[in-house]
């Protein structure tokens, strides 16, 4: 493994993230390895860590002022073995090739566990969609689908929603895809109900997370029923998060932005939550807001200067990381486990660095990695696929039966392949191995190519 490792890194110098992305699947998958010699010999372990293809390109808009805006735009197809590319489209000032590699990269295996035949992609762009007037958004997107156009279909890459990209970036794609090819065609989804999109995509990262932690619970006799619940975040994943595990009878007491987070000890309810929802998706304000509508809850700023986030230091019996990469590190995993924490369950895409992650799996809690817990979001992208395919759209309440059974049977894949494997209980093991086997057999079928 030490080879392919420093292979990865040789050959991607500096793209930490990615890096980060690949040892936790290599460190999962080495049983395997070691057992199928067929797959050392076909060198599955370079192929499946090498990009099948990374576009980059400029995206130049003009802002209000008529002033010329440069950012950059990136698309990479990590595999595609299983299907079509599918996956987010992040606009955020942070990203970067290695941000979109290890997006990517999970996604592969996201992707392969839904049991639906979607290969793994990921896109984005450093632009900053927060501060930009509507007409900016537009302009940009408008510029940033001018080029990407070429290289995405709907049996070729189709795009989903990340941080920074919702229905209102979605929608300017989409109508500036469709003025280019004269054809109202499937390449986005996370549409509005208006372009063709599917009830329940908007909340099924966040719903799909609340069923999933629901199922870990249930292995031990437990339900969410009266658990104190810390989330991360506040947009999209996050929210319908907190509304689910609301619904399901648990105490929500935390959310937050990257400016600080709310600590509410009476629990964050429906209507405070629809407040929320009102302050992110339209005023598109700041989370420090709720204090002034609800003074019983507490505002801590975000401190820079602190090696960890006070708000992992709550007391609580559920975390929910729901914001962004490596947001949880060691300090943050012992503060939950010293009080008590059963389970850490990760809404964001690999919100816990390693070292947190072996914290939780020495502590041998409840902990799901992203890729396997927040896998609701692109399964409902596929309905939301079928349903365009056979112009039909279906009620919520189907929509919604299909996610929790589909949640309830990536739970049931990863434990099983963990157990099999000689994981018992490990969730992060089970992921990796049951997506890996799914993917590299395909590509075993299918020669190299
Ligand atoms: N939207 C989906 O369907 C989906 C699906 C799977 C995984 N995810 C993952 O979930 C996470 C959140 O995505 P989202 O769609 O909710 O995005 P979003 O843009 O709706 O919300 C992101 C939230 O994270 C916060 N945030 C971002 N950077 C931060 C930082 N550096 N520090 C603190 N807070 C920060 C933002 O303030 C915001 O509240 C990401 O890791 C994304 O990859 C999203």
């Amino acid at each position: 493994m030490s080879d392919i490792r420093s292979f990865v890194k040789t050959k991607n110098p500096g793209e930490h993230e990615f890096h980060q992305a690949v040892d936790k699947v290599l460190a999962s998958v080495q049983p395997l390895i070691d057992r199928h010699p067929e797959y050392r010999q076909e060198a599955v372990l370079k192929r499946i860590t090498e990009p099948e293809k990374v576009f980059m390109f400029s995206v130049p808009w003009v802002d209000d002022q008529g002033q010329v805006q440069m950012n950059r735009g990136f698309r990479v197809g990590m595999n595609s073995a299983i299907g079509p590319y599918v996956g987010g489209l992040r606009f955020h000032p942070s990203v970067t090739l290695s941000i979109m590699k290890f997006l990517a990269f999970e996604q592969v295996f996201k992707n392969a566990l839904t049991t639906m035949n979607m290969g793994g992609a990921c896109g984005g762009s450093d632009f900053n969609p927060k501060g930009k007037s509507d007409r900016e958004v537009m302009r940009f997107c408008q510029s940033f689908m001018a080029e990407l156009h070429r290289h995405i279909g709907p049996d070729k890459d189709i795009l989903t929603a990340d941080i920074g990209v919702g229905t209102r970036e979605i929608g300017y794609l989409f109508g500036m895809y469709k003025k280019i090819h004269s054809e109202f065609a499937g390449i986005l989804t996370g549409k509005s109900l208006t372009l063709g999109g599917s009830l329940i995509r908007p909340e099924a990262t966040g719903y799909g997370l609340a069923y999933f932690a629901g199922q870990m619970l249930k292995t031990q006799n437990q339900t969410l029923e009266g658990k104190t619940c810390l989330i991360s975040g506040s947009g999209n994943v996050a929210q319908h998060a907190a509304e689910k595990l609301i619904e399901m009878g648990a105490k929500v007491l935390t959310l937050s932005d990257s400016s600080g987070y709310i600590f509410d000890e009476e629990g964050i309810d429906a209507g405070k939550l629809d407040y929320i929802k009102r302050l992110k998706n339209f005023r598109r304000g700041r989370i420090k807001e709720y204090v002034n509508k609800y003074s019983e809850a507490l505002y801590v700023e975000q401190d820079t200067t602190l090696d960890h986030q006070p708000m992992w230091d709550i007391a609580a019996d559920c975390a929910f990381p729901c914001a962004t990469q490596n947001e949880l590190n060691a300090r943050d995993a012992q503060h939950l486990l010293k009080n008590k924490v059963t389970l850490v369950c990760e809404g964001a895409d690999m919100p816990c660095e390693p070292e947190a992650m072996e914290c939780f799996l020495d502590a041998k809690i409840l902990y799901a990695p992203g890729k396997a817990a927040n896998a609701g979001g692109v399964a409902v992208s596929a309905l939301e696929m079928a349903q365009n395919s056979m112009r039909l759209s279906w009620p919520r309440q189907e929509v919604d039966d299909r996610l929790k059974t589909i949640m309830k049977n990536i739970h049931q894949t990863c434990l099983e392949a963990a157990e099999e494997h000689g994981f018992p209980g490990n969730y992060v093991a089970g992921a990796n191995i049951a997506g890996f086997v799914k993917v590299v057999d395909a590509m075993l079928d299918q020669g190299v190519i």
